[in-house]
């Protein structure tokens, strides 16, 4: 074994994100910078921190492209002030005339960008009960999986719907992640239903550390998401839970329990699936 970094804390910041960006930059900071108090040295924030709206009016009249957008750059000047490595979960950002793309933005101690990625998985979903969505409708979705080193390991990026994919999460433990962020913004019916048995399934499986933080409670645009914040372990464990509303959590993360997870059940190292030309699966040796 290589060396293993030490402990650090980990905090996700839980957000009821409105329709004034300013606002929502505000608000988010404030949680941010209370997280940084509590001894954070990595803080993430939920999907679509700085503007919860699906409508295109709106969504087109304030977004802008990312070397513009303001909540981009008061992140980045406060992730520096603070000397924090800060996980936008996600902004909307401008990148046609019609079109945004739900980004993850990993900013460094020293304010630069470290990684960005593009949402892949667009939730384009009738729910029971009349709640609807295209996501597909004024997003673009990315193309490709993104991991990123930070000083205790290697991060896999992921948004919200694409914790319903379990090949993204398999493919980045098996490029080298420890540690896998899934900013969210869950409805209150799916996440009721399937929210945290998902996430304590994707750190079970690949062996990493899942950090979560989501949107919660009814925002101005009337929607309900789940709230719900989670942070767990490489064995499944709920190392830390908010309830609904506005808040952070945080809790200490052993990157030294990635190794001890998969010596448990080396599963990773068992996965014997391949896909066989005609796109049908299976065992690998089979005739
Ligand atoms: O664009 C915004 O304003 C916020 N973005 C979202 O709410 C996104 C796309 S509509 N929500 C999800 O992916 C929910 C997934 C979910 O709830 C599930 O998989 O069950």
């Amino acid at each position: 074994m290589g060396m293993t970094a030490a402990p650090f804390k980990a905090a996700c910041v839980q957000l009821r994100t409105g329709r004034n960006v300013q606002e929502n930059i505000e608000a988010a900071s404030a949680l941010i910078r209370a997280a940084h108090g509590a001894g954070a040295q990595f803080i993430a924030t939920p999907e679509t921190t700085s503007l919860m709206e699906l409508k295109a009016d709106v969504l087109f009249a304030t977004c802008v492209e990312e070397a513009k957008d303001p909540a981009l750059l008061a992140f980045r000047q406060l992730a520096e002030e603070l000397s924090v490595w800060l996980l936008v979960g996600s902004l909307a950002l401008r990148v046609a005339p019609d079109k945004v793309v739900n980004r993850s933005l990993l900013i460094g101690p020293d304010g630069s960008l470290k990684a960005r990625y593009d949402k892949i998985h667009m939730f384009d979903v009738d729910l029971p009960g009349g709640e609807s969505y295209r996501e597909s409708k004024n997003y673009r979705a990315g193309t490709e999986a993104v991991i990123a080193d930070l000083p205790w390991g290697r991060l896999g990026l992921s948004v919200c719907y694409d914790l319903r994919f379990p090949y993204l999460y398999r493919q980045l433990a098996k490029t080298g992640a420890s540690f896998l962020t899934v900013p969210s913004a869950f409805t209150q019916k799916t996440g009721e239903a399937h929210w945290h048995v998902l996430l304590r399934a994707r750190a079970i499986e690949t062996g990493c550390f899942v950090i979560a933080p989501a949107q919660g409670g009814t925002h101005e645009n009337g929607r309900q998401t789940y709230g719900h914040s989670l942070i767990i372990s490489p064995w499944g464990e709920i190392l830390a839970e908010a309830a609904q509303e506005p808040t952070f959590i945080l809790a200490e993360i052993d990157p030294a329990k990635v190794a001890e997870a998969r010596s448990r059940i080396p599963a990773l190292d068992h996965d014997r699936a391949v896909l066989a030309p005609s796109g049908a699966f299976k065992a690998s040796g089979e005739a």
